[in-house]
Order: C-alpha cells, then sequence, then structure tokens
C-alpha cells in the first residue's frame, strides 16, 4: 500500500492473533489543522499502545501523547493514533507521502500531464535521491548501534534533548519524546548519532517501498555531496545583495501588498511577474550547473532528472543548494505568495523542489501542456542568448476540471527575461514552447504547503481558484436567483 493510499484509507482490520492493526489515515477534518504542543503536557499519563500494529513503534506513540493538543489529548485512542502517525507522516520527505500521479489525455490537442517529481523516485531504482532539506537526514543508524532496540519502560529519570533547532524528518518533539526509550548506549551517544538512530527506527516501521525510497535518496544525495567540489561556494548561502536587483530587496523589506504591486505586473490574472535576479547571480548559477553537469559527465555518476517531463536539466537539491533554496523560499517568496496566493496555502509553504531545466540544441526542445506538483511555482530565467522558449497559459483548475476548455480570457503567452522572475500557481495550466535557437536554461522552485494539501485532501467539491468551479457556482448562483424571481413573480 503507498502513503499515499494510507492517508487518504481507513483501515481497522483485526489479524489472526488477534491484534488490531490501525494504519495511517488523515487526521479527520476537525483535527487536521491541529498542532502538537510545543510544551509537553506532563501532568499527562499516556496510554499503551503496545497491543495495536502501528506505523511507527508503539513508544513513540506513548510518548507523544503529552504533545497532543488537548481536543486530541481527549479522543478516542483510535483517533489519537490516526493524529499521531499522520503528523509522523507529514514530516516524511514530500516524495514518499504524496501521490505518484500522471494524467495523460489531450486538451487543445496538446499531451496533457501532471508533471511530477515523485514518478523520477520510482522511476530510476538503481540512483535515488533525498529530497528534503534537512541537515541531519535519515541514514541508517551506524553499524554499532544498529541491532539496538528501544528499552520497552521508558528511563523516566532521563531528561531529554531538544531538537528544535535541527530540521529532521519526523517532528522535534517526537524525538525528544522517544529519548527515554532509547538504551543507555545511545543514551549517552552524541546528538547526531542520537538523532540518527531514532530516524532510522522511525522509518523502519514504514512499509518496506517507503522505507527503502527514503534510504536510497539519502544515499544518493550524500554520495554527490560528499564527492561534488562545488565551484562558487557563495552560491550555497544566500546573500541577498549579491542575488537579488535592489527593487526586489526594498519590496520585501517592506513586504506590503503596495510594495509587492510597486515591482510586479499581473499581465494575466495569477500570473505575476518581477525583475529579481542580478546578472552576476544567474551566470554563476549556470556556471555551478555547467560544473555539476560536466562532473557528472566525467564521473558516469547516473543523476534524477527534475521531473517527469524534463530528459535535461539537474535537481540543485541535490547538490547541496536546499538550505539556499529554502531560504529563498521562506524569506523571498512566501512574503508574496502570502499576499498572492493565499487561497492555495502560499501562507504554509514549508517544503520545495528547486531545479533547473536547459533547451536547446541537444537538450529539451519544448515542455508539453502541465500543471506543476507545486502550490506555487517560481520561475527564473537565468539565461543564455535563445530565441523561443515563451510559456504559455492556459487558466488554473482542479483536478476534477483539469482537462476542460480554456476560456479566451485565461489564453496568455509570456517571453522568458534573464533575471526576470514569473510567479504563478501550480495547477496553473501551462507549457513551454521550443526554444528554436540559443540555449535557454531556467530555474524552477516548486513551492509546496503540507498544510494546504491536508485541507484538500478533506474538501473535494470546490475549489475557489480554479476557472471551471467558479463558473459552476456562478450558474448555480444564477439558476437558484432564476428560480427566486419565478416563484416571486407567481406571488
Ligand atoms: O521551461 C519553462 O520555463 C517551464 C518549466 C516548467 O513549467 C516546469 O518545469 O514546471
Ligand atoms: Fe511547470
Amino acid at each position: 500500500m503507498s502513503s499515499d493510499q494510507r492517508e487518504s484509507q481507513q483501515e481497522t482490520t483485526v489479524d489472526g492473533s488477534g491484534t488490531t492493526t490501525m494504519r495511517a489515515t488523515a487526521a479527520t477534518t476537525t483535527f487536521s489543522s491541529q498542532r502538537l504542543r510545543i510544551n509537553p503536557n506532563n501532568e499527562h499519563r499516556p496510554e499503551s499502545y503496545e497491543d495495536l500494529k502501528l506505523d511507527f513503534p508503539s513508544a513513540v506513540y506513548s510518548s507523544l501523547e503529552k504533545y497532543l493538543p488537548q481536543q486530541i489529548l481527549v479522543s478516542s485512542r483510535e483517533e489519537k493514533v490516526k493524529f499521531m502517525t499522520d503528523i509522523m507522516l507529514r514530516h516524511l520527505p514530500h516524495g514518499e507521502r504524496s501521490r505518484v500521479s500522471t494524467l495523460t489525455s489531450s486538451l487543445e490537442l496538446l499531451p496533457f500531464t501532471v508533471m511530477s517529481s515523485d514518478q523520477r523516485e520510482s522511476q530510476q531504482e538503481t540512483t535515488v535521491d533525498g529530497s528534503g532539506t534537512t541537515t541531519m537526514r535519515a541514514t541508517a543508524a551506524t553499524t554499532t548501534f544498529s541491532s539496538q532496540r528501544l528499552r520497552i519502560n521508558p528511563n523516566n529519570e532521563h531528561r531529554p534533548e531538544s531538537y528544535e533547532d535541527l530540521k529532521l524528518d519526523f517532528p522535534s518533539a517526537v524525538y525528544s519524546s522517544l529519548e527515554k526509550y532509547l538504551p543507555q548506549q545511545i543514551l549517552v551517544s552524541s546528538r547526531e548519532e542520537k538523532v540518527k538512530f531514532m530516524t532510522d527506527i522511525m522509518l523502519r516501521h514504514l512499509p518496506h517501498g517507503e522505507r527503502s525510497r527514503a534510504q536510497r535518496h539519502s544515499v544518493y544525495r550524500q554520495k554527490i555531496i560528499t564527492n561534488y567540489q562545488p565551484l562558487h561556494k557563495e552560491l550555497y548561502t544566500l546573500a541577498p545583495m549579491q542575488c537579488f536587483v535592489p527593487s526586489f530587496i526594498k519590496a520585501i523589506n517592506e513586504s506590503s501588498e503596495k510594495s509587492f504591486r510597486s515591482i510586479i505586473s499581473e499581465p494575466s490574472p495569477g500570473v505575476f511577474v518581477f525583475d529579481m535576479l542580478q546578472p552576476s547571480f544567474c551566470e554563476m548559477m549556470l556556471a555551478e550547473v555547467e560544473n555539476f553537469e560536466k562532473w557528472v559527465g566525467e564521473t558516469k555518476f547516473r543523476i534524477m532528472r527534475p521531473n517527469t517531463m524534463n530528459k535535461y536539466g539537474a535537481v540543485l537539491d541535490d547538490f547541496g543548494l536546499d538550505s539556499m533554496l529554502d531560504k529563498l523560499m521562506e524569506s523571498f517568496i512566501r512574503p508574496m505568495t502570502k499576499v498572492f496566493f493565499s487561497d492555495v496555502g502560499g501562507a504554509t509553504l514549508d517544503s520545495h523542489h528547486g531545479f533547473v531545466v536547459e533547451y536547446g540544441k541537444d537538450r529539451d526542445l519544448d515542455l508539453g501542456f502541465h500543471v506543476d506538483d507545486s502550490e506555487v511555482t517560481l520561475n527564473v530565467c537565468l539565461g543564455n542568448q535563445f530565441v523561443g522558449g515563451e510559456l504559455f497559459f492556459r487558466g488554473t483548475r482542479c483536478e476534477r476540471h483539469v482537462n476542460t476548455t480554456t476560456k479566451p480570457d485565461e489564453i496568455y503567452d509570456y517571453s522568458h527575461v534573464p533575471g526576470q522572475a514569473v510567479l504563478h500557481r501550480g495547477r496553473h495550466r501551462h507549457g513551454a514552447r521550443a526554444t528554436t535557437s540559443g540555449h535557454r536554461v531556467n530555474m524552477l522552485l516548486w513551492c509546496r504547503s503540507s498544510v494546504f494539501r491536508e485541507l484538500k485532501s478533506h474538501q473535494k467539491e470546490f475549489s475557489s481558484w480554479c476557472g471551471e468551479c467558479f463558473c459552476e457556482k456562478k450558474e448555480e448562483k444564477g439558476r437558484a436567483l432564476d428560480a427566486l424571481r419565478q416563484v416571486k413573480a407567481f406571488d
């Protein structure tokens, strides 16, 4: 069963041994917006979950209980299990929890695809990456520790460390609370070793497919990072003055709709265009990508391409640019998406997939019609000299309406300009025309919100941002008004 199925399916079965199996499902609508408490409720006496077959060790559930918000704490054991499992699954790298979705059908005679980065993970079994931005990633615990198990009874004397300053695969509260179940040998080891051990324990409890994918991801990325020598080290930490044009920095510093509007144009509803990158930064980034590809060629390292539709290009997150891109999203993109794309989780973007695409001779020629696996996409042209390559937009659609016809006012074509950024909803249908000469490289940041995805999975009927839902709603309102008028006429 895939992680995604687990998210959408509820499954409570009793097996031959009489053990109840509770599988991960999304938390119920009422609970899905709830978060773990920052400080534990130390008065709380946790339940035991040992008689259940769960996705994670039962000790994780018992120890996590005191971080539960009050509303969940007083709910049934089943609800608590669901909530906690869901919290932990939400923290897994995106690829492992989201659906591998491809949809190919025709729209205006163009092949229409839901472009995703996830498929690349399952397609290339031998070289798989880790798609997160963690400083400490899941790897198998060291040989010395791998045979160790969690204690059955917690060591209640133990005062756990805080893990809040780290980017981890699971909530930091899980690590703090799990500590007292650590065997002595691990308990006295370094924080890094403890993180590795606990992450490994939790990953071991995931279904085989997800677990091995997560581990291969990690190994793949680690291999690149330890062997690839960056050309421009300064790219790897975001220095705003070197990276952005002054007008962009000023607008972000002021951080108001007015300041954003002063540098942004919206040539078509939902498509925002603005000057963003310094030419010198674009050049450095182009050189870094070229250097990476040279290294890939020389070492014959098989790399994963950015998504299911590009044969060329590279994933920036895979060779060390993940934390820089995280900062870019959090400090420079989210302030804008909070204002312009709050309807698709623009205020809560919390993960990204960052990559470059390349077009021209000996590269991809064009890009078919698709929607991105993102809530909001940032697309910036890095250069170089090229002809063609226009982005064509054809209206925003939800999953239900992805193949509906385009309305005339939704047609918009955009010509790329080096250094200039385009910001649009991931569900805004688009594609790129052929780059007929020269070489075009664009940097893309698919920004995602786990909160939005969670909420969306419970609200299927109507999407405020979908052009077709909007029309349906309007027609419905019209019909209701007509009916009302007729009733009035009879009165
Ligand atoms: O080539 C482009 O500029 C568009 C790329 C794109 O839409 C994507 O990678 O999702
Ligand atoms: Fe796209």
